[in-house]
């Protein structure tokens, strides 16, 4: 009786282990707050070519490295809390072994982002498509009146273009009223297409930061106020990189809320991309240390980092933003801050992003909702006005819907199709 005892109690134990192994395994996020993490794995995307065709699905089979756990890594948990205390010693030397394929686990292949604002732009056309249509039927008329011209000019201002390029545009095609009378409708396309391209910064540099550089990823920070589609945006462009051929490493330094943590944690997961989280109020900075410190170990080429974006007071704002920075810094630095701005806000979006631009070195401009509104004139004010660059725009809720931003094909978007 004793012996069938002791037997049965061995198998209960047995059982356990190996549910506790299993959930284990299925884990792919770093969590700070407590040391379940040795499933915890680091995904490398492959190369885009040869890519597989078609390009839907990709099995796991070539996960490449793996972070040291932060249970296992001196700097790790007291950074949770004391973020400023933390050394920025240099990343040690760490030699990362191959993660075991989890079989049956297949990862989704986004497309490359090369050309995916032409193959986007009817979504701008749709919203916008007052404002093509409606610029193009003056611009036909026979002989253009000063009517004519004030039409023309609250077409332009109703689409939030901003007086200073809706009166260049004005001027510009002003001078040009001799072609005007004689042109095609092809040829008054083209022609509006050039003048709005000429008032987006086609010379603005809009490279982003998510290279790796001198043995450092590229390390991003977004920002911007709740709902401007930061997570969200965080989640597509760690797809964009993904599908053009990047490692990449998710910071969830938006510890507020945590339903931005698991959100942004699927997107990672769909793409077999790490993510890095912390405690529900936790502290922002040691998850985007952790975050960093993670990707610099893991020699990816980006990691990318979403914060909380509560308006609460100036100064508290710029007292997070900024401890973010600074403690990121310890490790490595930031290539890229991109702020992130609801289009559909309208001129209220710029006024939110001065705020955001005392608090921290803005380099770049995330449009989002695009698609969502009739006044994409907003990216040649928000850029005009802040003088940075819109870098990427948002066109829709898909997962892919996120494209780089290209001021000729935004401008044929905002135009709309040929006839
Ligand atoms: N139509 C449309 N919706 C978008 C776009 N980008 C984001 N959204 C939606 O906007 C909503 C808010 O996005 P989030 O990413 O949660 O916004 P957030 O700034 O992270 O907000 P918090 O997590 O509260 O700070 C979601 O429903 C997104 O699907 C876009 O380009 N077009």
């Amino acid at each position: 009786m004793e012996f069938v005892l002791i037997a049965v109690a061995i198998l209960v134990v047995a059982l356990l282990a190996g549910v506790g192994l299993l959930v284990s395994k299925g884990r792919r996020t770093t969590r700070l707050d407590d040391d379940a993490v040795a499933g915890t794995r680091l995904t490398r995307p492959q190369p885009p070519t040869p890519r597989p065709a078609p390009p839907t699905t990709r099995p796991t089979t070539p996960p490449i490295t793996r972070p040291t756990t932060p249970s296992t890594t001196p700097s790790t948990t007291p950074s949770v809390d004391q973020p400023d205390a933390v050394q920025p010693e240099s990343p040690a030397e760490v030699q990362l072994p191959p993660a075991e394929p989890e079989p049956g686990l297949v990862f989704e292949t986004p497309p490359p982002s090369a050309g995916r604002l032409v193959r986007l732009r009817s979504r701008l056309a749709r919203s916008q498509s007052s404002l093509g249509r409606g610029l193009l039927t003056v611009l036909a008329r026979e002989k253009l009146t000063e009517d004519d011209w004030e039409e023309l000019e609250e077409t332009l201002l109703a689409a939030d273009v901003g007086l200073a390029a809706t009166t260049q545009i004005v001027e510009r095609l002003r001078t040009q009223t001799m072609v005007l009378a004689t042109a095609s409708g092809p040829e008054l396309r083209e022609l509006l297409v050039r003048e709005l391209t000429a008032v987006l910064g086609p010379d603005m540099d809009r490279t982003l930061g998510t290279t790796r550089s001198e043995g450092r990823p590229g390390v991003v920070l977004v920002v911007g106020v709740n709902g401007a589609g930061k997570t969200t945006t965080v989640g597509k462009m760690a797809r964009v990189l993904v599908g053009d051929g990047k490692s990449v490493v998710l910071g969830a330094a938006d510890t507020f809320r945590a339903a931005a943590a698991d959100q942004l944690e699927t997107w990672g997961e769909r793409v077999g991309v790490l993510t890095v989280r912390g405690r529900e109020g936790g502290d922002p900075a040691s998850v985007a240390f952790e975050a960093v410190r993670t990707g610099v170990e893991g020699e990816v080429d980006a990691v990318l980092v979403d914060t909380a974006g509560r308006l609460h007071t100036k100064s508290g704002l710029m007292d997070e933003l900024g401890k973010v920075k600074r403690v990121v810094e310890k490790v490595s630095p930031v290539t890229e801050v991109l702020l992130v701005l609801d289009a559909t806000t309208g001129q209220n979006g710029v006024v939110q992003a001065r705020v955001f631009t005392e608090a921290v070195t803005v380099t770049g401009i995330v449009l989002t909702k695009l698609d969502g509104t009739a006044k994409g004139g907003i990216v040649v004010s928000v850029q005009r006005e802040l003088g940075i660059p819109v870098k990427l725009i948002g066109l829709g809720e898909g997962p892919d819907d996120l494209a780089p931003f290209e001021p000729r094909a935004f401008a044929e978007g905002l135009v709309g199709a040929e006839g």
